[in-house]
This record gives C-alpha cells, structure tokens and sequence, in this order.
C-alpha cells in the first residue's frame, strides 16, 4: 500500500515531471552529433539497454492479473460473507504491496523502462478502478464517487498516450500520495467494519477524492507543456 509512496517501475527516481520518448525530441539531435568528425568527438558512454522483461515489471504485470481473482473472491455471496470480504481485502492489499515492491525493485536495480512508466498506473488503476466498481455495484459506495474517481483516472491515462510522441509523464509525487489515499480508502470500504467506522471511512475517501482532482488537474497542465516544448522542438 505504501506503493504509491515509492511508485513503480516506471517513476523516475526524484525524477523531471516528463522524459523523452526514444521517438521524441532527442532523435532532433541526431544530426548535430553526425556532423562533429569522428576523431573530436567525446568517447560517449555505451548505451544500456533495459530489458522490458524484468522483475519489476512482472510485477506489475501480476497486479493486473490478480484483478479478475480480487472481483472473484469480492462477488461471492453478493459480497455479503464477511470470510469473502476478507479474502478479497487480503488480495487487494497484495495487489497494492506489489506496486510498492516493483517500484523498490526498479531504482534499486535500474530497471526503470517506458514500459514501466506506462503499465504501473495503468495496473493501479485497473485495481482501483474495479474495487471501486465493485464496490458500487455491491451498493457499498456511492456511484458519483467511482465516477469522479473513473473520469480523472481514464483521463490522465489518455493524456499520456496524448504526449508519448513528446514524452512519457511518469507518476508524480502527488499522484503516488493519490493512489496511497485511494488503496487505503478502499480498502477500508472493502473491510466488513462496524456502523462506528463510517465517518473515519468517508474522510479517508474524501481525502482520497480531492487528491485525485488535484492531482488530475496538475497532469493537465504538465501535458499541455510537454507539447507545447515538443511542437517547439519539431519547428526548429
Ligand atoms: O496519478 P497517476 O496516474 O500518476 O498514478 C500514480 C501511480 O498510481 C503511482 O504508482
């Protein structure tokens, strides 16, 4: 759950709010290292390759596939079998640990890749997003909040694929506090806990809605400059 504190595969240690895809802008400087004779160039350390299938991101990659065991476990006896609701609480909760160990995995290791950066939230939203569902179809949470929470999250991911020919915008800190807010606050919903919970559940969860807002709105301003920088790059 502390996932979202460390991020995934694809967070960029501290990293810029953007990087550069292999097709963006740094293929422009290509031509200008052609032209500098061979024997003045600077000795240029050798490129690393990362390979796409690695531990962290198979990790990420069983996030998703625990989604469909999670809805499983969450919809039997109509979620209404306090054993059930457990078993899908625990398979949650592993599911959101992962995120916290790829992301481990991945700057201990350097095994950073656009892969990454792309799939991890992608993998949390596909968790949260069918807890959330799955919540709401079970009448254990109100539709207006998976909606609010639906909207921001399918947008930040169609913002990304909008910029990747600029660049890939990794995980922000504000959005690892957003996902940190939304697994605690599901998971809370998730737990068959006494009438005496409710208002401890709903700030947790307002607290997670309003970051996701935020958060969603600070995407769309990056997006917007990430363009704007890649279309200035293309013209000169
Ligand atoms: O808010 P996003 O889309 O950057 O997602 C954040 C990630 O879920 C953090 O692991």
């Amino acid at each position: 759950m502390s996932a979202a504190a460390t991020g995934g595969p694809g967070e960029a240690v501290e990293g810029p709010e953007c990087t550069e895809s292999p097709a963006g802008p740094a293929d422009l400087a290509q031509p200008v290292a052609a032209a500098v004779p061979e024997h003045h160039a600077p000795a240029l350390p050798e490129p690393t390759q990362v390979p796409v299938l690695n531990i962290a991101n198979m990790l990420t990659v069983s996030r998703l596939l625990l989604v469909p065991v999670f809805l499983a476990a969450l919809f039997t006896e109509d979620g209404a079998d306090t054993f059930w609701r457990l078993v899908a609480w625990a398979i949650f909760a592993v599911a959101s640990v992962t995120d916290h160990i790829d992301g481990r995995l991945a700057r201990k290791h350097g095994l950073i890749t656009d892969f990454g950066k792309i799939a991890d939230p992608i993998a949390d939203k596909a968790l949260t997003g069918s807890a959330l569902v799955g919540l709401s179809l079970l009448g254990d949470l109100p539709w207006w909040v998976t909606l609010v929470i639906a909207v921001r999250e399918i947008g930040v991911t169609l913002l990304r694929f909008w910029v990747i020919r600029h660049g890939v915008i990794p995980a922000s800190r504000g959005g690892k506090a957003k996902t940190l807010a939304q697994v605690l606050a599901i998971g809370l919903f998730l737990l068959p806990l006494p009438a005496l919970f409710v208002p401890f559940n709903w700030t947790v969860m307002g607290i997670a809605v309003a970051l996701t807002v935020v958060t969603g709105v600070d995407y769309v301003i990056r997006a917007i400059r990430l363009r704007a920088r890649g279309k200035r790059a293309l013209v000169t």
